[in-house]
């Protein structure tokens, strides 16, 4: 193990993992809106996943899901009586908005904070801020206990250091690492943090999507990079090329993605892509750096959307070389599978595909990057980090055994309603709280 390193840390899907359409702009949720869910399939794709990192000699990490249907915010909109009563008065009474307080969304961790690296930062701390994610409002309601979560799997303050999520309204709408990426010559050094918005809030003359909605705006990413204390010469912003979020962009991983000195995007992925990567060029200094444009006449934007070409990890392995963490949906697309076997072969550090099967998440719009919130660290930070939620074959089999016995094959959107399904999903976090040993952060842990 080296001594720098970035770790993942993969959101675990929850006992209530299902598909209720509810994010405009992103084209898998509308077209699975209501489709029959696994929750326990779901999960099992994702700890597969999880484990063949650390298998591949990764640090992967576990982040806990949220509690769903989310009773707490049905109460602050005023359904009322016993835990069952308000699922039952708000599923009969106002359907969309129980939907929206069942959400499976936590299970997509980037979403659920921007971090930056200790080599990055003012004092020398790793930092995080969970994401507001106010475009949605079934996202909207993640932060507080996304907090929880972060600072009970983070849980040294020599080391980490916890900001509280930014203002909730659109002006600072943030979507957390979902649109930021970070370049470096190694993990450990100095590296040039990127963020990518799709609108400005207080500057209605600058472009901006027209048919779907820009969640991120420049005024939160500047917001985050004064947060943690970054350097303007390590920061770039760049706006979004807004005819991709109307395409059905709506987040920037899913049009591009960096790690270490390589950053791999699409043709049009960017506004002004010109003088962007001029500015990257020049910000990143006199270092190898690796430009991988792919071509609409190579991929479409199509093709690149509905096979999350893009939504892709890319991970250094021990000796130095890179692999492309793909979901199969890559491999069923003859465009895609031909540029990725093509991409290999070039002189770049990429020179390895390997495919996983989350069509579980892929359906809800979230690829292998989604599901994951990356942490760059040193040997001595990641001893801090709460063990427990660290990937091993113990955990392994542990987390496994805890989905056999609490989940349930399947469950449609009406299951939602069911008393006994909140009383088997509290049960289940509850164990899992202390299997993680993450002590009470769910609301229904803290009355
Ligand atoms: N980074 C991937 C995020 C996917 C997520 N999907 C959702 O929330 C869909 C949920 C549903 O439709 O049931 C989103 O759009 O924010």
């Amino acid at each position: 193990m080296t001594q720098h390193f970035e770790a993942n840390f993969d959101g675990l899907v929850g006992p209530t993992h299902n598909y209720a359409g509810l994010s405009y702009g992103n084209v898998a949720s509308l077209n699975n809106a209501s489709a029959l869910s696994s929750p326990k399939q779901a999960a099992k794709q994702g700890l597969k996943k999880m484990k063949a990192l650390a298998d591949l000699g990764l640090v992967q990490g576990i982040l806990a899901p949220q509690e769903r249907p989310d009773v707490n915010s049905l109460r602050r909109l005023g359904f009322s009586g016993t835990d069952a009563d308000v699922l039952f008065a708000a599923a009969t009474q106002a359907p969309a908005i129980f939907q929206a307080c069942c959400s499976a969304s936590s299970m997509w961790t980037a979403n659920a904070a921007t971090v930056s690296p200790s080599a990055d930062t003012k004092d020398g701390k790793i930092h995080f801020t969970p994401a507001n994610l106010t475009n949605k409002f079934h996202r909207s309601i993640e932060p507080q206990v996304t907090g929880n979560i972060l600072q009970a799997t983070f849980n040294d303050d020599r080391y980490f250091s916890h900001h509280q999520h930014l203002p909730d309204n659109d002006h600072f709408g943030d979507e957390g690492a979902a649109n930021h990426t970070r370049l470096c010559n190694a993990y450990g050094e100095q590296g040039l943090e990127i963020f990518v918005y799709g609108k400005h809030a207080f500057d209605n003359s600058k472009p901006a999507p027209t048919k779907f909605p820009a969640r991120q705006t420049i005024e939160a990413s500047q917001a985050v990079a004064r947060l943690h204390g970054l350097k303007d010469e390590n920061v770039v912003y760049i706006q979004q090329n807004p005819a991709l979020i109307d395409q059905g962009v709506f987040h920037n991983d899913v049009i591009s993605v960096g790690n270490q000195n390589v950053l791999f995007y699409h043709q049009q992925a960017f506004l002004d892509s010109a003088s962007v990567l001029q500015q990257i060029r020049q910000k990143f200094g006199d270092k190898d750096l690796h430009l991988i444009c792919v071509n609409s006449d190579e991929v479409s934007v199509q093709d690149a959307i509905s096979t999350y070409l893009f939504n892709t990890q890319i991970v250094t392995l021990a000796d130095g070389h890179m692999a492309i963490i793909a979901p199969s949906n890559c491999q069923e697309n003859q465009a895609v599978s031909h540029y990725l076997a093509k991409l290999v072969e070039q002189n770049t550090p990429i020179k390895e595909v390997k495919y996983f099967d989350v069509k579980q998440s892929m359906r809800n719009g979230g690829g292998p990057a989604c599901l994951r919130l990356r942490v760059a660290m040193t040997e001595q930070e990641r001893a801090a980090v709460n063990p427990n939620t660290l990937m091993n074959d113990k955990q392994f089999d542990t987390l496994n055994h805890w989905v056999d016995k609490h989940y349930r094959d399947e469950l449609s959107v009406d299951d939602l309603r069911d008393p006994q399904l909140l009383v088997e999903s509290r049960t289940a976090l509850d164990q899992l709280t202390q299997i993680l040993q993450l002590g009470a952060v769910y609301p229904f842990q803290q009355v």
